[in-house]
């Protein structure tokens, strides 16, 4: 298999983070996480090369050999017997430290293409437990479609059907919230999160109005606690005329809100950022490009 290959990948929100207290052997949280993948899309493009090379547009401040794509590529080639003989290039709209899940998706999408090319489907268990090793958000990203993960979030439990939920995302200026440093306050002062089972149910059912009245986030005032912009953000969304309901996504700093159409949802990033000049984007929640109106 050869030549060029160009992958899409969307982002993620989590309608439902449920934080526990116990840690596994990796010291990771145990955490039920209910994601939705969001059609804002990062793109990578995978080429023949002499050696492994990853680019990213724009530049990150780490180098190439520190990114999840280079961790991903080396590892599922070593794991496949193979040698990473190519050069990957990520040209990335998915803001960083967003809880959007950005460098997550782009090892997702990476280890997606790159088990294509070397003869390994994408739910391979050797390509899933590859996933896991990069990071806690990867393996939804092996095929993100509205998902319930278990173990340390990162274990898929049940898929369930698509649902095309208009959402506004919004970030408050100023750095966003690292993975590590909202677990790090979590446990500052922990909490029991609620059930997941109704949240479940409504999406079996393809129910958006339970859906948007059962959002759930308890690692939300950690976020908050890091990133006070991000409580600011929420509460300004929460009262505009087109919110039906606002939650930071993961670890934050983005909030999400749901609306009821995507007219409404473009109206509400328009004036976030025109009055707030906070970063904004409107779309669905679904994962497929051509699916996006
Ligand atoms: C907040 C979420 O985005 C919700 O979907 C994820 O739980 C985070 O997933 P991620 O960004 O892929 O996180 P990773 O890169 O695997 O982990 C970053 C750090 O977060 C902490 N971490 C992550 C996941 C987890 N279940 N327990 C943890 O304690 C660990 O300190 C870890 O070193
Ligand atoms: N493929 C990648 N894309 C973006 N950032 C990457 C990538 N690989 C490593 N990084 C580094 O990871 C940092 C962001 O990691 P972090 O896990 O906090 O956020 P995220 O992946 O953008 O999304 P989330 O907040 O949902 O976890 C970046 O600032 C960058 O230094």
């Amino acid at each position: 298999m050869p030549g060029r290959q160009t992958v899409q990948t969307p982002c993620k929100i989590n309608l439902h983070l449920g934080i526990h207290s116990q840690l596994d052997e990796r010291g990771y949280h145990r955490v039920d996480s209910v994601m939705a993948p969001v059609a804002l899309f990062d793109t990578i493009v995978i080429e023949d090369a002499p050696v492994l090379s990853v680019t990213h547009e724009p530049a990150l401040c780490v180098p190439p050999q520190k990114t999840t794509v280079w961790k991903a590529a080396c590892l599922l080639a070593e794991e496949l017997g193979v040698e990473p003989a190519v050069s990957i290039t990520v040209t990335a709209r998915i803001p960083e430290k967003a809880g959007l899940g950005g460098s997550s998706a782009d090892a997702g999408a990476t280890l997606r293409a790159l088990a294509e090319r070397w003869g390994a489907g994408p739910l391979d268990p050797r390509v899933v437990a590859v996933a896991r090793r990069v990071g806690a958000d990867v393996a939804f990203f092996l095929d993100p479609v509205p998902s319930l993960h278990l173990g340390a979030g990162d274990v898929l439990t049940e898929r369930f059907g698509e649902l095309a939920l208009p959402v506004a995302l919004v970030m408050p200026e100023g750095e966003g919230v690292s993975a590590k440093a909202a677990y790090d306050e979590f446990d500052l002062e922990p909490t029991v999160p609620a059930d997941y089972d109704a949240i479940c149910e409504a999406l079996r059912a393809s129910d958006a109005a339970a859906v948007r009245g059962l959002l759930y986030n308890n690692l939300a005032p950690a976020a908050k606690r890091l990133q006070p912009g991000c409580a600011e953000v929420e509460a300004w969304m929460a009262e505009q005329p087109e919110a039906l309901t606002a939650m930071v996504t993961g670890s934050g700093s983005c909030v999400f809100v749901i609306c009821q159409s995507l007219g409404d949802a473009r109206s509400l990033a328009e004036r976030a950022t025109q009055k707030r000049g906070w970063w904004s984007f409107a779309t669905l929640t679904v994962g497929e490009p051509q699916k996006v109106c």
